[in-house]
């Protein structure tokens, strides 16, 4: 993180010329440094000329071309940096003037010839400023006399002054502290777990890698429209599942995880095979219980149980293909079993560490009642579409947030803040290769 300097006033041109001199010396050095120490002036200039000719013939080579530029940029860097320094200072008191959040002091000075003149003289608040590659924070020190909701109605202005978007602002004992993000997220590699914590990267946001703790806040519902990345996404997430954890997969569209079957994944493309995978994991459910019960235990890990995910993909498809026909005996629909099954699952799943993962090309009650819905804590809209943001997040929540574009969406894990996100293209043959070498790995091992 860099701490970018708040200047409270306008800093001078002498300032400016210093860092400036300062930017260039690796350049102006070969030819001052001779001068300096050597008298006779034809040879500090030969000494330059060699110098400097050694420089370009070096740089004629990659690798100590890299190691020029590098000490180029410490030096230059340094006055882009004053640069940045300036401008962002500038448009800070800018806006602080014109937020009226600047105190200001009349004094009346007397000049040389007697003559008294009132001076105004401006009080900004203190700054600290700091960037990374995405967020700029600013923290304020509020200037005694000044409310809270002074600084509240004004936040915004800060966010349009540098031309960012407000991430986060919050006013605590006269420090007022405000996230803007002015960068795109970048989400360039795709994430390997190499760790055997219980929770998942879904992507890169503002703060830097957003995580899934599956412990604590279970299931998840996903929804992205055709065309959002959806099954990219959800190559993201399978890849990070460990070997040694139990993973179901359901493909109602039946060609983006039947190749899974391979490399020995359990994966059912039709009706029957998806109504087994379901039975499974609530027989699951039900016998881990039972074991916690005789053990006296209430985490499906003190009964050396791993995590099982059942994924299910295109879930409407699936739910549509069953039948509605009550049955005489239960007067249920098969349609209403399993979507009492997966209600069961999404209740009762967490203390057994048996997890859904839902995704929906559209959101559709019909197919995912509310109750089922409330219980898949992890929600991620893909692509932004209204209808769906609505659904995942509620209509209020939902109002505030932008269409996205491909490779982004919003998740909201638990109670927690409604947070956008980016995830990495990931494409099927790369996905397909790092799966057979994790499965061949743990196979040596
Ligand atoms: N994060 C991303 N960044 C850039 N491009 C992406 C990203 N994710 C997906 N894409 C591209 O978008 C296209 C659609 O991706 P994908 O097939 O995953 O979407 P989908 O929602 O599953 O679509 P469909 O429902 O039609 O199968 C692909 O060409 C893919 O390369």
């Amino acid at each position: 993180m860099k701490t970018i300097t708040f200047y409270q006033k306008k800093p001078g041109v002498f300032r400016f010329m210093g860092w400036l001199s300062y930017g260039i010396t690796p350049w102006l050095a070969p030819l001052i440094l001779p001068l300096a120490i050597i008298s006779d002036r034809s040879t500090a200039g030969a000494i330059s000329f060699i110098s400097y000719s050694s420089i370009a013939i070096i740089s004629t080579f990659p690798d100590s071309r890299k190691a020029v530029h590098s000490v180029h940029q410490l030096f230059w860097g340094q006055f882009r940096h004053h640069l940045l320094s300036r401008q962002v200072s500038k448009r800070l008191r800018e806006t602080l003037l014109h937020a009226g959040l600047v105190k200001k002091e009349h004094r009346e000075i007397t000049g040389s010839e007697g003559r008294t003149r009132r001076q105004e003289i401006l009080h900004y608040p203190c700054a600290q400023i700091h960037k990374d590659k995405v967020n700029i924070y600013i923290q304020f020190k509020m200037i005694p006399g000044q409310t809270e909701q002074e600084w509240e109605r004004k936040v915004n202005a800060f966010a349009h002054s540098l031309g960012s978007s407000l991430i986060s602002f919050q006013i605590s004992r006269g420090i007022v502290e405000i996230t803007l993000q002015y960068g795109e997220i970048k989400a360039n590699s795709v994430t390997y777990k190499t760790d055997t914590d219980h929770n998942l990267a879904l992507g890169y946001a503002t703060g830097g890698k957003l995580t899934w703790d599956f412990e604590h806040f279970p299931h998840a519902l996903i929804i992205g429209p055709t065309g959002t990345g959806k099954s990219t996404f959800i190559r993201n997430l399978l890849v990070q599942l460990r070997s040694e954890w139990i993973v179901k997969v359901a493909d109602g569209k039946q060609v983006e995880f039947t190749h899974l079957q391979d490399l020995g994944f359990d994966v059912a493309t039709d009706t029957s095979g998806f109504i087994r995978l379901v039975e499974e994991a609530q027989t699951e459910v039900d016998q881990r219980f039972k074991t916690m019960e005789t053990q006296r235990k209430n985490h499906y890990s003190q009964i050396n149980e791993k995590p099982y995910f059942l994924v299910i993909d295109e879930a409407i498809y699936l739910l549509e293909a069953l039948s509605t026909k009550k049955d005489k005996e239960t007067g249920q629909s098969e349609r209403e079993r399993i979507l009492g099954l997966l209600r069961d699952i999404s209740l009762r799943g967490r203390a057994a560490g048996v997890q859904l993962i839902m995704i929906f090309q559209r959101p559709d009650s019909t197919f995912m009642p509310t109750v089922i819905r409330d219980n898949l804590t992890a929600k991620i809209v893909l692509g932004g579409s209204e209808t769906a943001l609505e659904m995942a997040f509620g209509r209020d929540k939902s109002k505030q947030l932008d269409s996205v574009t491909l490779g982004h969406g919003y998740a909201c894990i638990g109670d927690g803040r409604i947070e956008l996100f980016r995830f990495p293209d990931y494409a099927q043959s790369k996905f397909l290769d790092d799966l057979e070498q994790q499965r061949s790995s743990v196979a040596i091992q």
